[in-house]
């Protein structure tokens, strides 16, 4: 393949739609909207409740992955791609994404607006900044820490425990210097001493509020209950506690409106939400979803990470607020199967199909799991340039033996275009539905009971185990009636398992649960296991060194 141009410069030279029309063809007004530089709007909250009460009769298309490469396999480039080639085919489609976090922008994984000609665009605008909402959610997450170290400083009811506060600090950044730092130092007049730590915005359990909430009510309620610490006696102090709920939610009070932009086609682009699928439930909002589902025909969203992160987090959190998946698409790359396939030794250029056969033993066990939840998962071969013509038919054989179907798609290179039979495919498949879409666990189960079906079913782990901490953690639980919440388990997402290094399908092992503690915001138990980040480092090279902006601001380099 010759070389495209980079993302920006595709984004750059591409001509934009009016955003005014854009939202035309979702059925939006200009009152609807209030427009943000020239290509990009916000909602108004009129708008978004209009849609929220409405009828939500879009089709709702999930694009998830194998377990990926630190790279990512094209979840979002297929999410946009699929968003053109429905275009293409004359349909009403519109995407929603999650807005991108500058840790990864400056880290390693670079943008998240997609890439080549499957983008939502201005990318620059979408990937540096956007509207804001995410220095909204910092300020915010931020404004809570503040209030509590004065209260700790100030003294007075509820009476705090240094020790016991659970709330870090949060900022959008790559930065491992943060993980654990000691604040309050310089004397009494500068506060309580004690340790504190920082964690990345995504990870900010008020992004997952921003994520959930359905209007400025609501996100009052989920942000008033956020706990944040634990008094003396061991009972929680939750920002109501503080008395801060109504100065975060004014602060918020923008983020929590989605924002419309458009792809390089010029069909409609939600961006909102931005929680990892990690550490959090990985999918843009519902309040996003809702608006595109009341005005669009088909909607495609995106889970972060392997389906066996974003996908599960969809169908056991995120699914419970009506919003079931019609389709699912599953995105497999060769590069993705090989790495499977050679315990992650892949040699690129190693042309011989065997890496590439024994890498199926991965996507398999994600498609078995989909299919017991009931869906005819879609397998999208996302083609990168160095993929052989052998090498994508035997991946379509594959499938074709075990009865899936599987297209692959060039959107990155010929943009919609490159799309159109995996459009045709997951169209069908989004008309015919599913028939009885059930989440993984009751409500009514216990902690324990919903980490092993998730651990079992989806990871294929024997068993679970839990460290003395989290048996104490799973009481308190109980004890403060949490028992009843679905369960967001953070995992590493190179690996179905807990061990980062473990590819392909990992067997005869249990997966460790580590903590568990309440995020009331978004309103699930978060589940730590293995050693997720959530304070991510830079790594040697770190992807800031390529970015540039010119005298004319054009940024360079994303
Ligand atoms: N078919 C492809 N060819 C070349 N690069 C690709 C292709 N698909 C994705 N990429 C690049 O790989 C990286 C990950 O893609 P992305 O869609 O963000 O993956 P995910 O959402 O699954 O993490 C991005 O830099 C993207 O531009
Ligand atoms: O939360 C992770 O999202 P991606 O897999 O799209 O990077
Ligand atoms: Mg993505």
């Amino acid at each position: 393949f010759d070389a495209i141009p980079s993302d920006a410069e595709i984004s750059n030279a591409a001509t934009y739609r009016p955003i005014e029309d854009v939202a035309a063809d979702l059925g939006l007004e200009p009152a609807d909207f209030e427009r943000i530089g020239t290509h990009k709007a916000k909602i108004t909250h009129e708008a978004v409740q209009r849609a929220s009460a409405g009828e939500q009769d879009g089709r709702l298309v999930l694009v998830t992955a194998m377990t990926p490469t630190r790279a990512g396999e094209g979840k979002t480039v297929t999410t946009v791609g699929l968003g053109q080639a429905l275009g293409e085919l004359g349909e009403n489609a519109a995407v929603a994404v999650r807005q991108p976090s500058l840790g990864p922008i400056f880290g390693i994984k670079g943008g998240a607006a997609g890439g080549g000609y499957a983008q939502v665009v201005p990318m620059d605008e979408i990937n540096v900044h956007f509207t804001g909402d995410i220095h909204a959610i910092t300020v915010a997450h931020n404004l809570i820490a503040a209030m509590l170290d004065n209260h700790l400083h100030q003294g007075g009811e509820p009476a705090i425990d240094p020790d016991g506060v659970v709330w870090p600090r949060a900022m959008d950044m790559n930065d491992r210097a943060l993980r654990n730092v000691v604040v309050g130092l310089g004397g009494s007049v500068n506060g309580v001493p004690r340790e504190a730590e920082f964690v990345i915005t995504a990870a900010s359990e008020l992004m997952a509020v921003v994520g959930m909430a359905s209007d400025i009510p609501d996100l009052k309620r989920r942000v008033g209950r956020v706990i944040v610490a634990y008094d003396v006696d061991g009972d929680s102090v939750t920002v109501d506690d503080l008395e801060a709920t109504g100065a975060v939610a004014a602060v918020l009070r923008d983020a929590i409106r989605p924002n419309l932009v458009q792809t390089l086609a010029g069909t409609p682009a939600f961006v909102h939400g931005g929680p990892f699928a990690n550490i959090a439930h990985g999918t843009s909002s519902i309040l996003a979803d809702r608006l595109a589902l009341t005005h669009a025909e088909y909607v495609v969203i995106e889970a972060g990470f392997g389906a066996d992160l974003g996908a599960e987090k969809f169908f056991d959190i995120v699914s419970r607020n009506d919003l079931e998946p019609d389709a699912v698409v599953l995105v497999a790359t060769i590069q993705a199967l090989k790495h499977h396939g050679s315990d992650g030794l892949a040699d690129e250029t190693d042309d011989s199909l065997e890496a590439l056969q024994e890498g199926f033993e991965n996507l398999d066990h994600h498609l078995d799991v989909l299919e017991r939840i009931g869906f005819e998962p879609i397998v999208a071969i996302n083609r990168f340039p160095d993929d052989t013509p052998a090498e994508l038919e035997a991946v379509q054989t594959h499938c074709r033996e075990r009865g899936v179907t599987a297209e692959v798609s060039d959107v990155y290179r010929n943009g919609g275009e490159g799309g159109i039979e995996l459009a045709r495919a997951v169209r069908d498949a989004a008309d015919r539905g599913v028939l009885d879409f059930e989440p993984l666990y009751d409500l009514e189960a216990s902690v324990r009971e919903k980490i092993e079906t998730v651990a079992t079913e989806v990871y294929g782990a024997d068993g679970i185990e839990f460290t003395a901490q989290a048996r104490t953690d799973l009481e308190h639980l109980a004890e403060h009636g949490f028992d009843d919440l679905p369960v967001c388990i953070s995992k590493v997402p190179s690996s179905l398992s807990d061990d980062p290094t473990a590819f392909g399908v990992p067997s005869g092992w249990t997966l460790t649960v580590r903590r568990l503690y309440p995020a009331a915001g978004p309103g699930f138990v978060v589940a730590l296991t293995g050693d997720v980040m959530k304070m991510p480092g830079l790594p040697a090279e770190p992807a800031a060194k390529t970015l540039d902006v010119g005298p004319d601001g054009t940024i360079t380099g994303l």
